[in-house]
């Protein structure tokens, strides 16, 4: 793809979708998605804290304060309306469209004139640093979008993943790692199973030490907004707690390919839902501080799942038709939250049912692309 963000004509590679295949190589439409959910970026241009609201017809309500020069993302649902306020006045709306990038700010033009206007403090120089990196994000969104119908949800020059990814050409296509099977769900986002990725032991094991330990209410980054998002309870597991467990981590890892040398995952969320608990539609990616070079973010999720659950509980993708993923005992499930390009897989938004009878325990491990910074994160 050509583009120019202001620097003078460029050139750069770009992921656009292929049609999805079935297994005779004849190309299948990718199913409609059965959300009519988008993930929104905004991005906060100014040098002071700017607040975003979620603007209904008989209220208005806080959903995040955006730190100065820095960008947030959340889901919403198609022309849900909201509003950037700087000391209590709207000084931008904007609507979430099935049919256009979502990636928001206070136009560039006029900046300066609303910071001369309300006599905001000049850019300092890391400020300055971030400001020509989101200025330029905000121009390279608009030729993407155009060449790839998605929104750039990443930051402009941030490289590829350097990771392996495994391809996804059809739904039913089989790859073997060791003595364990990865068959693709869904070709976007990249979605795979693996069954009895681990043994009886191994998820008796799991969830024992997570019973031993203290669960703690489940956290989401974006509190504000996060209110009665995710009902779950969780706790943490390092990968040098038991051999076993460093066991299951080896595995992992060489199920994604990645190098074992370098701190790729975080520790192990073992998360346990009761009944009617659940975490709504959302992305496992965040967003760095747009001024580090390497723009660490979460690269893939594997959700391992520890019991069976007697009704409800399912993991949902629904920006790739309605795929739902039912927990089994052992099961693992590998989705990408990145495209080959270095973009945010925005299809990669999930959701955990509710549980409508029993419980539900699982663990998630996050992996990072290049590694895990999660001090970068905003
Ligand atoms: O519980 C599940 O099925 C998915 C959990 C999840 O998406 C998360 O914890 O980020
Ligand atoms: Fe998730």
């Amino acid at each position: 793809m050509e583009y120019n963000v202001g620097d003078g004509p460029q050139e750069t590679f770009v992921y656009v979708e292929p049609a999805p295949l079935d297994r005779n190589n004849s190309t299948s439409p990718q199913p409609p998605p059965s959300f009519s959910g988008r993930h929104v970026k905004f991005f906060n241009l100014l040098t002071v804290p700017i607040e975003l609201y979620w603007e209904q017809e008989t209220k208005t309500s806080l959903v995040k304060v955006l730190r100065p020069l820095s960008t947030a993302g959340i889901t919403a649902f198609v022309d849900h309306v909201f509003s950037f306020r700087l000391r209590e006045v709207v000084v931008e709306r904007f609507r979430v469209r099935a049919d256009a990038s979502n990636v928001f700010s206070i136009p560039l033009k006029v900046v300066d004139r609303m910071s001369q206007y309300y006599q905001l403090p000049e850019r300092t120089q890391p400020q300055e640093e971030s400001y020509q990196w989101l200025t330029k994000t905000l121009v390279y969104n608009d030729f993407y979008y155009n060449a790839t119908g998605r929104s750039f949800l990443s930051r402009y020059g941030r490289l590829p993943p350097r990771h392996f990814m495994w391809p996804a050409e059809y739904v039913g296509q089989e790859h073997k790692v060791e003595n364990w099977t990865l068959t693709v769900l869904s070709c976007a986002p990249r979605v795979f199973e693996v069954r009895d990725f681990l043994s009886s032991t191994e998820v008796e094991h799991l969830l024992h030490l997570a019973q031993h330990k203290e669960l703690q209410q489940s956290q989401v980054s974006d509190n504000a907004a996060a209110n009665g998002t995710r009902s779950s309870y969780n706790t943490w597991i390092g990968r040098r707690e038991s051999p076993l467990i460093e066991e299951v981590y080896r595995r992992a890892y060489n199920l994604l390919q990645v190098p074992h040398t370098l701190d790729v995952t975080e520790p192990l969320q073992v998360v346990r839902y009761r009944q009617k608990e659940a975490y709504k539609m959302h992305a496992d990616f965040g967003y760095p501080d747009p001024s580090h070079p390497e723009q660490p973010t979460r690269f893939a999720t594997l959700l391992l799942y520890l019991n069976a659950v007697a009704h409800g509980g399912e993991t949902a993708f629904p920006l790739c038709g309605d795929l739902r993923v039912r927990p089994e005992v052992g099961k693992a499930v590998l989705f990408y939250l990145q495209t080959p390009d270095g973009n945010m897989d925005e299809k990669s938004l999930h959701e955990a049912l509710p549980v409508i009878e029993g419980e539900k325990w699982l663990a998630n491990l996050w992996f990072w692309d290049p590694v895990k910074d999660v001090a970068s994160l905003q």
